[in-house]
């Protein structure tokens, strides 16, 4: 008889530990199971983690049975998820749930799917002649085949929306189509330009080969290519995959955002035969299980996607490149909110594989990692791939428009550069910085922003009190009459939103193609490619955005990026505030430029004294780099200390708040009695959107050293888990914890 640990496939709060079931039959570490659970025996699944771990008793119960072995995970997955779950303290449950197929309730076997061939082109051209032009579905049908000439049953369906299988019988008849089975999809159907013929440039085939040293030869074999906007980083990645695929290895590329993937997949596949796996949140189920099963079988050995394809079934890895690696994306907004890099780490070390992180702008902490602590190797890209300069920043400032009386949001100086540009049949870049918190204040004379004296993050408004606070540490003052800086101005709320800012620019310049991409544009699946295709094909016009405009994106024709509000970015109040915004701008007006034009950057602010915009205009990474770390320091923020934020929340107020007392008193209780009182504990405070999606939300903020960072989070595993029932009064609260988080919000 042997005995299985298992982790249960099942979202409860309180079952979060392991079960002890047995069986006379021989699984193996990482199967998945059917096992009876509970008073009811309800039948549930698990994972097993360790065998013949526990010991037998009366109590145990038998596995009844297994599922077939294609969806067992490897053993490296479990140390994973493990690592994940002790990590970002949350349940076994979530931390296996990322590893899980996508769809395991399918029997393989019935998972196949129909693949059409044409053979006979002139029957069926002759075919589709003679069709009714009425009957609209077959002639749809008719010319897709023609078009496509290779293609599987299910794409076609859902590309035109209708039923085929009468129209395949026909023409299967008729000899002019063949089909047969596919138990694993067909290759993914990418159009293929033809192939690029790009030679690496010197400074690209120096990296390239330090970076194949390193693979062959370190035994640390982390990376950062610190590369300027348009150095051609992908290039590189193109090269360092392909040598690995020849020594039978295989890769992952992440991409922040999704519509990314489709770019960086319409680049590798010019330059790759092999079939790329696509994995991101927008596939559907159906979909997402396909691409897994191609990885599952080895069929796919290059797997491009979003943060979630780091948990695909793809075996001898040989290299994890992380694009634009300093992205917010990277790091998980639900729980377990992990962080994708260190992640990638794991899996990479597990593998003896390559880490790449790439970007123009890194991470504080990432670049203090690299260049102070040499966990990664340093690589730069100093010039563009194209021999271009980097576009010319231009700093506008927004007070002295408002004083001489222009109330638009456009500045005149952009006005007169948009005119130019258009009129050379140029495209342009409008971009609102709109990440942040819209409470935030700003003196209109002077353009002071008062900040807390505890913590250097900016105050907010508070309507029910008339006060001014700190989303850190409670620090609050009553709200100013006038500016205490020049005693003159008042404060004011900036916020501007990308609609009216379209209305202003079709105003101006009615004859311009004028597109938009937010959240209320890119909502449908799809949206947000086709706008950046149109853009892309279309002079002559000006795109509008938010964050999403502003990575990765390569436009040929786009001359001139404006940042419409710096503001927001810079003011907003959390530590990580001025470091998103350097990345941003940086990002977003190096699209500028990348054609036969040289490119202008116009920024706007209120701020036009801060120094990021001085670091900005002269594309100086290092100094804006040293600046930061300098403050970073003094007020013990990443990379020198950790901020640990824990969110109470719950639909009933009364519950989230003595929820989040409890959860306080106790990791008080333990820090004072257990440890040696090394972490800060604050006061349970609001957070500062309190409510979302019906739920109150209350937080309290820890700090801790790098030293004590490890024993903060097995303190916050020991009294969320072991203590739960005690500390969480009922089932209606969730806990979150996220470690130096990326905003406050
Ligand atoms: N060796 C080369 N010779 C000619 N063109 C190149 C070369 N390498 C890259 N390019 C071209 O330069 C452009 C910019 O390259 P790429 O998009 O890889 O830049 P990047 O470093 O990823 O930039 P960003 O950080 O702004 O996304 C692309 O159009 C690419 O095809
Ligand atoms: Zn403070």
């Amino acid at each position: 008889m042997n005995t299985y640990d298992l982790s249960l496939i099942q979202q409860s709060k309180y079952i979060d530990m392991l079960f002890t079931y047995k069986s006379d039959n021989d699984y193996n570490i990482g199967d998945i199971v059917i096992v009876p659970f509970g008073i009811g025996n309800k039948v549930i699944e698990g994972i097993i983690i360790y065998k013949n771990k526990s010991e037998v008793t009366n109590k145990t119960k038998e596995i009844i049975s297994a599922l077939e072995h294609t969806y067992s995970l490897t053993q490296k997955q479990i140390d994973t998820a493990i690592f994940i779950r002790d990590n970002y303290m949350c349940s076994y449950y979530e931390a296996f749930k990322l590893f899980t197929s996508p769809s395991k309730y399918t029997k393989l076997s019935e998972h196949y799917t129909i693949n059409i061939t044409l053979n006979d082109k002139e029957k069926l051209q002759e075919l589709i002649k003679n069709t009714r032009k009425n009957a609209k579905n077959k002639l749809s049908f008719l010319n897709a085949i023609a078009h496509y000439e290779n293609i599987t049953k299910p794409v076609l369906e859902e590309m035109l929306d209708i039923k085929t299988n009468s129209y395949i019988n026909e023409l299967e008849q008729l000899n002019i189509i063949t089909t047969s089975k596919l138990t694993v999809f067909s290759k993914n159907r990418f159009t293929k330009n033809k192939k690029p013929d790009i030679k690496l440039n010197a400074e690209q085939a120096t990296i390239f080969n330090s970076i194949k040293n390193i693979y062959d030869t370190e035994p640390n074999k982390s990376v950062l290519l610190h590369g300027i906007t348009g150095s051609g980083k992908t290039q590189v990645y193109i090269e360092i995959i392909k040598y690995l695929l020849s020594k039978q290895k295989t890769a992952i590329i992440l991409v922040p955002e999704i519509s990314l993937t489709m770019q960086t997949i319409a680049r590798f596949s010019n330059e790759f035969d092999e079939d790329i796996a696509i994995i991101h949140s927008n596939l559907t189920k159906r979909e997402k299980f396909e691409q897994w099963l191609k990885i599952k079988n080895k069929i796919s050995k290059i797997v491009i996607g979003a943060r979630s394809a780091l948990f695909s079934p793809l075996e001898d890895i040989g290299v994890i490149i992380i694009d634009e690696c300093h992205d917010e994306a990277y790091k998980s907004e639900q729980s377990p909110k992990y962080d994708t890099i260190e992640v990638a780490n794991k899996i990479a070390k597990q593998n003896d594989a390559l880490l790449i992180l790439a970007t123009a702008t890194p991470s504080i902490t990432q670049y203090y990692e690299a260049s102070e602590l040499k966990k990664y190797h340093l690589f730069k890209l100093l010039n563009r791939a194209n021999n271009k300069p980097l576009p010319q920043v231009v700093i506008v400032n927004m007070l002295e428009e408002m004083k001489n009386g222009n109330n638009l949001d456009l500045s005149k100086t952009l006005q007169l550069e948009m005119k130019r540009e258009l009129a050379k049949g140029n495209s342009i870049i409008l971009f609102l910085n709109k990440r942040g918190y819209s409470n935030q204040l700003t003196c209109d004379n002077c353009g002071y922003v008062p900040k807390c004296e505890n913590c250097d993050i900016s105050l907010t408004y508070h309507k029910t009190t008339h006060s001014y606070k700190c989303h850190y540490c409670g620090y609050e003052v009553s709200a100013f009459s006038s500016c205490p800086k020049c005693n003159e101005g008042h404060f004011m709320m900036l916020g501007t939103g990308t609609q009216k800012i379209e209305n202003q620019v079709k105003h101006l310049f009615p004859s311009a193609n004028i597109f938009r991409m937010d959240k209320d544009t890119s909502k449908e699946k799809g949206m947000s490619e086709k706008i950046l295709t149109d853009f892309r094909n279309t002079s002559h016009s000006v795109l509008i955005g938010t964050q999403m405009i502003g990575k990765g994106h390569d436009f040929p024709k786009v001359s001139l990026v404006g940042v419409i509000n710096a503001d927001q970015g810079i003011n907003s109040p959390d530590y990580k505030a001025l470091e998103r915004s350097y990345n941003i701008i940086e990002q977003v007006g190096g699209r500028a430029g990348r054609g036969s034009d040289d490119g202008t950057v116009i920024i706007q602010t209120f701020s036009h004294s801060n120094s990021l915009l001085f670091f900005l205009k002269n594309h100086n990474y290092d100094a804006f780099y040293q600046d930061e770390l300098e403050k970073r320091q003094i007020f013990r923020y990443e990379p020198f200390g950790n901020l640990i934020r824990i969110t109470v929340s719950s639909i009933d107020e009364k519950t989230a708040f003595s929820s989040a007392i409890k959860v306080k008193e106790a990791l008080t209780f333990y820090n004072n009695t257990k440890l040696s009182a090394k972490l800060k504990i604050y006061d349970v405070s609001p957070c500062l959107i309190t409510r979302i999606e019906q739920k109150y939300r209350y937080q309290i903020v820890l700090r801790s050293d790098n030293e004590t960072l490890s024993t903060a989070k097995k303190m916050i595993n020991y009294t969320l888990t072991a203590k739960r029932k005690i500390v969480l009064s009922s089932d209606n609260v969730s806990v979150s914890i996220d470690v130096n988080p990326d905003n406050m919000l």
